[in-house]
């Protein structure tokens, strides 16, 4: 296509929203109208499906749930009343606390304010408040937030030791829909033993942001804690950025989430017209659906030029990747569907990754992310008439199109500016494109079986460790792995009590080897003695 006619594809397909002042550029994707036409029927279902998911319907039937996250930022379009008092005052709730919070109406025990934040969280209750973070917080902000997102002892320490003098002015935030993951579980017991190590009552730091009714909720009632907050069965965990997961860590910091919940509802409303043409996350959809053949054949690269939106591509990579990646569609037939998701940011990425994908294999769309204000005040020049900024602008330009002469497709949103309305606006545009998307290939986004099966064979190897530990106890002599296997019944495990017991060696927790560490069956093990 000559420079003329791209001049025109761009046009013609240019999607402007004037409320956000935001743009989607799909005229790199090298679809033509008659593939537009062939998915009009599939799209028609797939506005219709939506229309369904908002008014309440059963959309996650392998779990009975309804999905609501929309709700969320238009309380009054959840299907009762009851829902709508609901989030209603949930946000209210929020704001007062935090405003609290800030005054030092609520203050730690010993200390006029609290002044940081230890965020407990995994998955969906923590890749959200960090993409917000990073993106959002202020220089200064009123209260500083740490993240444990993991149960890696190493990570805990980091943030324990980032926080050690101000322990007793710090709040602990654990953040589990479910109330249940192992994860936060744990963080929440090292730090809870943290802050009993410094004759600090946990109680008065901790806030619990769960489901009601579960495990977290009750030993946050039980022990008195110093606020819980609800997260609803109807909000999945990758689409709960916008309700009290991100909120309170969002309000706590100073971010405004009035902002970013108008931000998501305007483009709630811009992505609810059933015209393909004329909303943003149906021209997103139509441009996964082009790349990957409606088969997920091709990655998402998504570059930001902005390095505050860092975490946006880890973020997405939960959202799409969770939703999804299924092995069947909704009538049952083995499908294996999916987009894998990846990508930092730009520039930096063209000095890392770029070149396989101008040159290397084709198996992927990029899409950038473009912010049009360099910086809140005026750049200095760094040569005569150009900035920093319009550097990067132009190696945005410059990528975007030396991928499409090699042939390597993309899509460019773009927006004003990073704040709380464009990063409210990012995260609706996405959970909207997902749920079209899925609609398109005919999945439940909404659910993750794939997710247990990792949760049960870890269960089972923390089973078989208590075994294993209590064999080597009662033994007098050392045993090779074949004999510990034998004498617990489990010969086709011998892989993992061979796993276990290197780590438990490892960690000093009173094993002891001989033999070759090359050779494992070579081995043999003992505790105590
Ligand atoms: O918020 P939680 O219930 O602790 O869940 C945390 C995360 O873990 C699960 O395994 C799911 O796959 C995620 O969708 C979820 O966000």
């Amino acid at each position: 296509m000559d420079a003329t006619a791209l001049w025109q594809r761009y046009q013609k397909w240019l999607y402007f929203h004037e409320g956000l002042g935001f743009y989607l550029d799909v005229s790199r994707m090298r679809f033509d109208d008659a593939f537009v036409e062939r998915l009009q029927p599939k799209f028609e279902q797939a506005f219709a499906d939506m229309a369904e998911l908002e008014k309440g319907a059963i959309a996650n039937p392998d779990e009975n749930r309804m999905v609501g996250h929309y709700w969320l930022r238009n309380p009054d379009l959840a299907p009762t009343p009851e829902l709508t008092q609901e989030i209603v005052s949930t946000i209210e709730q929020i704001e007062v606390f935090a405003e609290k919070v800030h005054t030092g109406a609520i203050h730690p025990p010993k200390a006029p304010r609290f002044t940081d934040i230890i965020s407990i969280g995994i998955g969906g209750s923590a890749l959200g408040p960090q993409f917000v973070a990073a993106a959002l917080a202020p220089d200064f902000p009123p209260l500083a937030i740490h993240f444990i997102d993991n149960t890696d002892p190493a990570g805990i320490d980091r943030v324990l030791t980032q926080v050690r003098n101000r322990l007793s002015s710090t709040l602990v935030l654990v953040i589990s829909k479910s109330g249940g993951t192992p994860e936060p579980r744990n963080g929440m017991a090292e730090v809870k033993k943290a802050y009993a190590g410094h004759n600090l009552d946990f109680a008065n730091y901790a806030i619990a942001i769960t489901m009601p009714g579960s495990k977290l909720d009750e030993q946050a009632k039980s022990e008195g804690w110093l606020a819980r907050f609800p997260m609803f069965d109807w909000v999945g965990g990758r689409t709960s950025e916008l309700s009290a997961v991100g909120l309170v860590p969002a309000a706590l910091q100073g971010i405004d989430i009035r902002a970013m919940l108008e931000g998501a509802k305007e483009m709630d409303d811009a992505t609810r017209v059933p015209d393909i043409k004329n909303n943003p996350a149906a021209l997103l959809a139509l441009s996964w659906y082009y790349a990957g053949n409606g088969k997920g054949e091709k990655d998402m690269v998504v570059l930001p030029y902005k390095d505050s939106l860092l975490l946006f591509s880890r973020y997405l990579q939960q959202l799409v990747m969770e939703s999804l990646g299924k092995e069947k569609d909704k009538t049952g037939n083995i499908v294996h569907q999916g987009i894998a998701v990846y990508g930092n940011k730009g520039s930096t990425d063209q000095h890392a990754y770029v070149q396989q994908l101008r040159e290397g294999v084709p198996n992927f769309f990029a899409t950038f992310i473009e912010v049009l204000e360099d910086r809140h005040s005026p750049s200095p020049e760094i040569e005569p008439g150009i900035t920093s900024g319009d550097y990067l602008s132009g190696f945005l330009q410059g990528t975007r199109q030396a991928l499409y002469e090699n042939h390597r497709d993309s899509v460019t949103v773009t927006i004003p500016q990073v704040n709380s309305r464009t990063v409210g606006a990012l995260i609706a545009l996405y959970d909207r494109a997902v749920g079209l998307y899925a609609s398109l290939i005919n999945i439940n986004a909404y659910h993750q079986p794939g997710v247990e099966a990792g949760k049960k064979a870890a269960a089972e190897i923390l089973e078989l460790q208590k075994q294993v530990v209590e064999v080597l106890q009662q033994e007098k002599t050392p045993l090779t792995l074949e004999e510990v296997a034998q004498k617990i019944g489990a010969t086709d495990k011998i892989e993992s009590i061979y796993l276990i017991l290197r780590h438990l060696h490892a960690n000093g927790r009173g094993v002891t080897l001989q033999g070759n560490l090359g050779q494992p069956s070579s081995l043999k093990f003992s505790i105590g003695g």
